[in-house]
C-alpha cells in the first residue's frame, strides 16, 4: 500500500506536471514504439533463418510477417534477395532510433518546463511566507531545495519516468509474445527475472534512506558555506578562519561519506544485478541450445529468445535505477512540499484599506513571538499624525518588536492598536505596508547600482526625486564623489560602502516612498552624531510623517515629541526629554553618562597635543551609545 505521505508527493508531482502531461504521454508512447520496433527485428531474423533460408513452412511464422513476405514476392524472391530482409531489419532499427530520439526530446522538454514551473511556484510561495519564516529559515538549505532538489525531480522526469512506460510495455507485449512463440523457452527466459526485480526493490528501500541522508548532508554543507560567505567579514574580524574551515571540513566530510556509501551501494547493485542478468542469459543459452540441438525449437526461435532475454533484463535491471531515482525524487518532492505546506501570510477576508494619516494609539498591547515568552507587555501610548516618537531601551527590551507590530510583520496577541481610529489587525497588510516606511537595523543592498538600489522602493521614481531623497539622507555629495556617481555598482550587501553609507542609502530608499509613517530601527547607529542631526532635521523639515526612531543615542532622541523607555518588554517611562530628565530613572541615567562622556571628549579634543581627528581618538569605539549599550545590558 502507498503511504499517505508518498501519495501526497505523487499527487504533487502530478500537479507539477500540469501543462506538460501531453508531452509526457507522447514520450511514453514514443518509448513504447521504439521498444516495439526493437522487438520486431528478432522476429524478422527468425522468419529469415527458419522459413526463408531454412525450410520451415511459412504457416509457422506470425501472420503479419507472412503477409509481409507474400507482399515482397514470397519465399522464392526473398531467398534470392536476402538484402531485403537485412534492409527490413535496418529500417526497424532506424524506426527504433527515431522514436528513441523523440522520447528523449519530448521528455527533456517536458521535464525542463516542469522544473521551471516548480521553481516558479516555490519562489512565489517563498515570497508570500510569513516574515518569521524567513527570520528562522536557513538560506543555504532553501537555496538547495529550490535548485538541486528541483534538479533531482527534473532528472527523474527526463530520464527515468518514461522508463516505467518501457517496462510496462515490455510486460504487456513481450511476455505474451514469448509464450506464443514457445512456452518452455518463455518460462526459462523469465526464471530469474522475479529475483532481479525483488533485488531491485530491496535495493530501492535501502538506498532511499542513504539518498535522504546524502541530500541532508549536502543541505548542511550549503548552509555552512552560505553563512560563511555572507559573514566573511565577521569571520575575518574575529580571526575565526580556522574554526570555520574545520566546521566546513566536517560537513564536507559528512557529505562525502554519505555519497561514498551511496556509490558503494550502487556499485554493489550493478554488480549483483549484472551477475543475475548474465546467469539468466546463460540459462537461456544453455537450455535453448540444448532444445535446438534436440529439434524441440528452431534456430530462429533461439535467436529470438537470446535477443529478448536482453530486452527484458535491461529494463528490469534498470528498474533498480528507476526506483532509486524515484526515491530520490520523492525525497526532493517531500522537501519542496515542506516549503509549500508552510502557510502564507494570511490574507484575511474583508480587510479594510482606510486612508492613513498616522494617528496611533496603543492600548494595553502585549505580544510574544513564542507562546509563554512575552516580549511586550501592557504597552499603552498615543501619538498624533506628524509627531516623532523615540524609543530607547536595553538590548532585547522589545524595541524592534514594537515597530514590527506597526507594519503587521507580526500581530499582537492582546490589547489594541488603532491607526486613525481603525484597529490595525483589520487593515489590509499590503495596504498598511505601502504606508509604513521601515528602515531596518541591518540594511540590505542588492547587487545593483546606487540609483537602482534607491529606486527599488518605487519603480517609477524620477531621478530628481532620487537625488532629493539622497540629499535628505546626507548621501548625495558622497555619491557624486564616486567615479560613476549614481551609476556606481554596489556589490552584494553593498560591500564597497561603509556601514553609515549603507544606512543612509536605506534611508533614502525609504524616503522616496513618502509614507505617512516612517520607522528608523537604529538606522543611524553607524552615522556620526553630526550627520545624524543633519539627517533628522532634513527629514523633519520636509516630512509630515509620524516618525518612530529607535536609537541608543540621547542626542537622536531628545527632540522627539514623545520618548518611550522600554525595559524587559514593559514601558517604564514615557514623556518628552525635558520631562524625563527631571525624573529618576533609566533615561536620566543614560543621559547623564552620555553627557559626561561628550564633555570629556570635547575637552580632550580641545587639548593641542591631542589629535584633531575624531577617528584617531577611537571615538567610534567609545561613543556614548556604545557605553550606553554596555550600561543597559548590565
Ligand atoms: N523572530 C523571533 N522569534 C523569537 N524571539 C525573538 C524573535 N526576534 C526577537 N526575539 C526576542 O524578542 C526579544 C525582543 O527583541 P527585539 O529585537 O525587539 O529587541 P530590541 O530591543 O530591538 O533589541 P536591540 O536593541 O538589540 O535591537 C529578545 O529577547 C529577542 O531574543
Amino acid at each position: 500500500m502507498i503511504k499517505k505521505g508518498r501519495l501526497q508527493q505523487v499527487t504533487l508531482l502530478w500537479d507539477f506536471m500540469r501543462g506538460n502531461r501531453v508531452l509526457y504521454a507522447g514520450s511514453i508512447a514514443a518509448i513504447g514504439l521504439a521498444t516495439g520496433f526493437g522487438l520486431l527485428a528478432p522476429l524478422v531474423l527468425r522468419a529469415t533463418i527458419d522459413s526463408i533460408i531454412g525450410d520451415k513452412p511459412l504457416s509457422e511464422t506470425l501472420i503479419w510477417l507472412r503477409r509481409l513476405i507474400e507482399s515482397a514476392g514470397g519465399k522464392e524472391v526473398l531467398v534470392r534477395n536476402l538484402w531485403m530482409c537485412s534492409l527490413t531489419v535496418i529500417a526497424l532499427a532506424i524506426a527504433e532510433g527515431v522514436f528513441q530520439y523523440l522520447k528523449g526530446r519530448w521528455s527533456a522538454i517536458a521535464a525542463e518546463s516542469t522544473a521551471q514551473h516548480i521553481r516558479d511556484r516555490v519562489y512565489d510561495h517563498l515570497q508570500h511566507l510569513h516574515y518569521n519564516y524567513h527570520v528562522n529559515a536557513e538560506t543555504g538549505d532553501l537555496i538547495q531545495r529550490c535548485t538541486s532538489d528541483v534538479d533531482t525531480i527534473r532528472q527523474f522526469l527526463a530520464v527515468q519516468f518514461v522508463e516505467v512506460g518501457r517496462a510496462l510495455f515490455i510486460i504487456v507485449t513481450v511476455i505474451p509474445l514469448m509464450f506464443a512463440l514457445d512456452q518452455r523457452m518463455a518460462l526459462v527466459t523469465m526464471a530469474i527475472i522475479p529475483i532481479i526485480f525483488g533485488f531491485a526493490y530491496l535495493f530501492f528501500l535501502k538506498v532511499q534512506k542513504v539518498f535522504q541522508a546524502s541530500d541532508e548532508a549536502e543541505g548542511r554543507m550549503s548552509t555552512v558555506l552560505q553563512e560563511n560567505l555572507s559573514g566573511v567579514r565577521v569571520v575575518r574580524a574575529f580571526t575565526r578562519q580556522v574554526y570555520e574551515i574545520e566546521k566546513f571540513d566536517q560537513t564536507n566530510q559528512d557529505y562525502r561519506d554519505t555519497t561514498y556509501r551511496l556509490i558503494r551501494l550502487l556499485a554493489v547493485y550493478w554488480l549483483v544485478s549484472a551477475f543475475l542478468g548474465m546467469t539468466q542469459f546463460g540459462i537461456v543459452l544453455i537450455c535453448g541450445a540444448y532444445w535446438a540441438a534436440k529439434g524441440l525449437i528452431s534456430l530462429g526461435t533461439l535467436v529470438v529468445f537470446i535477443a529478448y532475454v536482453d530486452q527484458i533484463i535491461r529494463p528490469v535491471r534498470q528498474m533498480g535505477r528507476v526506483l532509486t531515482d524515484m526515491g530520490k525524487a520523492l525525497v526532493a518532492l517531500k522537501r519542496i512540499q515542506e516549503i509549500l505546506a508552510e502557510p502564507t501570510e494570511s490574507v484575511e477576508q474583508a480587510q479594510t484599506k482606510p486612508p492613513i494619516h498616522g494617528n496611533l494609539e496603543f492600548r494595553n498591547v502585549s505580544f510574544e513571538y513564542e507562546p509563554g515568552k512575552p516580549v511586550l507587555q501592557d504597552i499603552s501610548f498615543r501619538i498624533q499624525s506628524g509627531q516623532t516618537v523615540a524609543i530607547l531601551g536595553p538590548t532585547g527590551s522589545g524595541k524592534t518588536a514594537l515597530v514590527h507590530l506597526l507594519a503587521r510583520l507580526y500581530d499582537y496577541q492582546q490589547g489594541s492598536i488603532t491607526l486613525d481610529g481603525v484597529e490595525l489587525k483589520e487593515i489590509d497588510k499590503h495596504w498598511l505596508r505601502k504606508h509604513v516606511g521601515l528602515v531596518l537595523q541591518e540594511p540590505f543592498l542588492f547587487s545593483k547600482t546606487v540609483k537602482e538600489n534607491i529606486r527599488l522602493a518605487r519603480n517609477n521614481t524620477q531621478d530628481a526625486e532620487i537625488f532629493d531623497a539622497a540629499r535628505m539622507a546626507s548621501l548625495h555629495e558622497v555619491i557624486l564623489q564616486f567615479e560613476q556617481g549614481y551609476e556606481t555598482a554596489v556589490g552584494e550587501k553593498g560591500v564597497t560602502l561603509s556601514g553609515g553609507q549603507k544606512q543612509r542609502m536605506a534611508i533614502a530608499r525609504t524616503l522616496i516612498r513618502h509614507c505617512p509613517i516612517l520607522i528608523f530601527d537604529d538606522s543611524l547607529s553607524a552615522v556620526d552624531t553630526e550627520t545624524d542631526a543633519v539627517i533628522r532635521h532634513a527629514i523633519r523639515s520636509r516630512n509630515y510623517a509620524t516618525t518612530f526612531m529607535i536609537s541608543h543615542r540621547i542626542a537622536t532622541l531628545a527632540e522627539a515629541d514623545l520618548i518611550l523607555v522600554l525595559d524587559g518588554g514593559r514601558l517604564v517611562q514615557a514623556g518628552s526629554h525635558a520631562e524625563l530628565i527631571r525624573q529618576e530613572g533609566l533615561y536620566r541615567r543614560i543621559w547623564t553618562i552620555q553627557s559626561e562622556l561628550e564633555d570629556e571628549l570635547t575637552q580632550e579634543m580641545a587639548l593641542p597635543e591631542h589629535p584633531q581627528n575624531v577617528e584617531d581618538l577611537g571615538v567610534r569605539f567609545y561613543t556614548p551609545e556604545s557605553l550606553h549599550r554596555q550600561h543597559c545590558e548590565v
